[in-house]
């Protein structure tokens, strides 16, 4: 019994990305006194992303401190989430004046606050209300846990993040090493996209998705899907890359008007947080995409392979090779992704 628990165990760290399961498998073999103590806030906790992604990390052992903080509903999913049997101790926080609280001594804060959504609108349509909710949870986090890992959800995370960078150097606490955009859902989707086109095992798939997260922003590297393939010819690669850039609008207008992403995006959420943790913690290997500053490309901040460590960020991985078919979809992306983040750094600037 053990002996296959560890084999399956085995087989999820090998596959990267979706460790998840893994974690939930380990748990029995995995004192938490032998873990260090990691505080992860999510704030807008309470939310269609916020719920899930609270029970995903209340499940990670990794995680000794879970603090939950949204302007509305916090109590209700603080006292849910406490009762399930993991090591994690959750405290939930309701109000602007509690949000201090929340933060201090957070290793890693969580941001998936503000609106989603509706169908006909883009993700930058969201950034009149969101900017500035990202910006006041920003400030916040500068001073109350100004060295914690910041995983930025919200959208539009072309700007989003680039206002983040802003808020922080404004209070003279920016590491560019802390700061990412969380990208993993572009790249989960890519992976289950790829594995049942190419017919193979989903759990052996990678690819690595660059650019941004947006439209045609997302930049999916088939050309370097593992394990790869002949099976799938120019039209199918296009028609995955499409797919893959749309896939945020395929769930939102799946859901009519009842949001976007939020199940999935808790999944990948839950994904990369435990990847930073794990870095936290000094595992080696450690990689996944995100959105971070950067110089693989001309553009301040650009999606690329990152490697994970005890400060966050220890190498921006270059692009690789790319197929003629991916050198014209980075150029085409280029001026869209220079002008969200142009607009990012200049609203949070004048704000
Ligand atoms: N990066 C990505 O891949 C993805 C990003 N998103 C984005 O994540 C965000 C959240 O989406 P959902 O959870 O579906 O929205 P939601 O509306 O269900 O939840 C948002 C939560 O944020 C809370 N909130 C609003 N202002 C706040 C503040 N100042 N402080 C703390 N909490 C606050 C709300 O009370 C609400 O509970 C959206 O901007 C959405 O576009 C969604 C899917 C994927
Ligand atoms: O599409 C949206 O608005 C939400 C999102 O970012 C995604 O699902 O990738």
């Amino acid at each position: 019994m053990r002996t296959s628990l560890l084999r399956s165990m085995e087989s999820v760290r090998r596959s990267g990305s979706g460790s998840v399961p893994g974690q939930l498998l380990r748990r029995s073999f995995v004192s938490s006194a032998s873990t260090p103590q990691r505080k992860v806030a999510i704030l807008g906790a309470a939310g269609g992303i916020g719920q899930p992604l609270s029970l995903l990390m209340k499940l990670n052992p990794l995680v000794t401190h879970l603090s939950l903080y949204d302007i509305a509903g916090t109590p209700g999913v603080a006292a849910d989430v406490s009762h399930i049997n993991t090591p994690a101790e959750v405290k939930g926080f309701a109000t602007e004046e509690q949000l201090g609280q929340a933060l201090e001594g957070a290793d890693i804060v969580i941001i998936p606050a503000g609106v989603p959504r509706k169908p006909g609108m883009t993700r930058d349509d969201l950034f009149n209300i969101n900017a500035g909710i990202v910006k006041s949870l920003c400030t916040a986090i500068a001073k109350y846990c100004p060295h914690a890992i910041v995983n930025m959800i919200s959208n539009p995370v072309n700007s989003t993040v680039p206002i983040a960078s802003e808020v922080f150097k404004k209070a003279g606490t920016y590491d560019e090493k802390k700061l990412f955009g969380v990208t993993t859902l572009d790249v989960v989707r890519a992976k289950t996209f790829y594995a049942a086109k190419a017919k193979v095992p989903v759990a052996e798939v990678n690819v690595p998705v660059v650019g941004g997260h947006a439209g045609i922003t997302i930049l999916p590297l088939f050309s370097q899907a593992t394990p790869a393939t002949n099976a799938l010819g120019d039209e199918d690669i296009k028609a995955l890359t499409k797919r893959t850039q749309d896939g945020g609008t395929e769930v939102v207008e799946a859901k009519a008007g009842k949001g976007s992403a939020t199940l999935s995006m808790a999944y990948a959420g839950a994904v990369f947080a435990d990847a930073c943790l794990k870095g936290l913690n000094g595992v080696p290997d450690i990689v996944e995409c995100s959105f971070v500053q950067s110089t693989v490309t001309e553009l301040p901040f650009f999606a690329s392979k990152v490697r994970l460590g005890k400060n966050g960020v220890e190498e921006v991985l270059g692009l690789g090779s790319l197929s003629e078919f991916e050198k014209a979809g980075l150029e085409s992306l280029k001026p869209e992704l220079k002008s969200s983040i142009e607009k990012g750094i200049k609203f949070a600037q004048e704000n």
